[in-house]
């Protein structure tokens, strides 16, 4: 099992509390399962959904597997936290995280890696910081559209900017960053073209609620063949300094970027 973050295209959420979900996930090409303890799941399901995970997370991944507790302050967190700590996964989700100061309680608390969903204004804008202790920061769209009070419908326009802190926030403290999901099952193309443009972004992946939507985003977050090929002909190319490279001009940045698209393409 690969627990690099790093090689992560694809974060499936499920709510803990349905089985049927969890056996279709363990045979997905997810590369993170994340059961989800919060938002999936109804008030009254969420002692046997916290007992659900524990159960499912004792059992054989050929992926790495996180759960997602509910927030600071909610009747659950305690117990989600507890619970998490004496489990077999191998990540943690704090949602909502807002401060670094929470953050790092909540991480305390598991003793095991923690990535961080940004969510809020306040996440935003603390996302640089909090990044200091996570494992990786993960856009909670949905939630953040909410927050800023967004029309229903609206682009991603009005959140591009936050999407830009959360991977700025990431690639400063050298950890992963990963897309928030996209809510129409059916529409596949808006999905791949959303998994697209998070990638141009700079996330490394995508969180996603649907099975049907692993395939389209493993294909948009892995670098294409022609990347590949580009990428290795840099590499060889390249003797320091600047370079013509066909009408190009190459540097020794450009070739750290193409050995990142060798690694990444090594490691998915
Ligand atoms: C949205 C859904 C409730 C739709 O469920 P359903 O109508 O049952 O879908 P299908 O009939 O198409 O399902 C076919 C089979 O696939 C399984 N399935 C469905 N979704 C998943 C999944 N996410 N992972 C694994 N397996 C899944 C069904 O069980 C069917 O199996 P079978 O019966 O054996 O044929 C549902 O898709 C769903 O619950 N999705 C996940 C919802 C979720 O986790 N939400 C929370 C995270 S997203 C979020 O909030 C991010 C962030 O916090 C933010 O604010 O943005
Ligand atoms: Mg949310």
């Amino acid at each position: 099992m690969n627990s690099d973050l790093f090689a992560v295209r694809s974060l499936l959420f499920l709510p803990a509390s349905n089985p049927r979900a969890i056996a279709k996930a363990r045979d997905s090409d997810a590369d993170l399962v994340v059961l989800d303890l919060e938002d999936a799941v109804k008030p009254a399901d969420k002692d046997d959904a916290r007992a659900a995970a524990l159960e499912a997370v004792e059992a054989e991944w050929r992926m790495p597997v996180a759960i997602r507790v509910n927030g600071v302050g909610t009747e659950w967190h305690s117990a989600d936290l507890d619970a998490v700590a004496r489990s077999n996964c191998q990540f943690a989700i704090l949602p909502r995280a807002s401060s670094l100061h929470l953050f790092h309680g909540a991480r305390e608390a598991v003793g095991k890696p923690m990535l961080a969903m940004i969510e809020t204004a306040a996440g935003v804008l603390a996302a640089a910081e909090i990044a200091k202790e996570a494992a990786a920061l993960v856009a909670g769209t949905n939630d953040l559209r909410a927050d800023l009070r967004l029309p229903l419908g609206a682009t991603r326009a009005p959140i591009s900017t936050a999407l830009q802190m959360i991977v700025l926030g990431a690639r400063a403290n050298g950890i992963p960053a990963f897309d928030g999901v996209f809510n129409q099952l059916k529409d596949l193309d808006g999905l791949r073209a959303e998994a697209e443009e998070g990638r141009s972004l700079g996330f490394d992946g995508k969180s996603l609620i649907h099975p049907d939507q692993i395939a389209p985003c493993n294909e948009a977050f892995a670098p294409a063949t022609e990347e590949i090929d580009r990428a290795r002909r840099l590499v060889d190319a390249f003797s320091g300094g600047a370079e013509r490279f066909g009408d190009e001009m190459i540097e020794r940045m450009h070739i750290e970027a193409a050995q990142r698209v060798l690694q990444r393409a090594g490691r998915v």
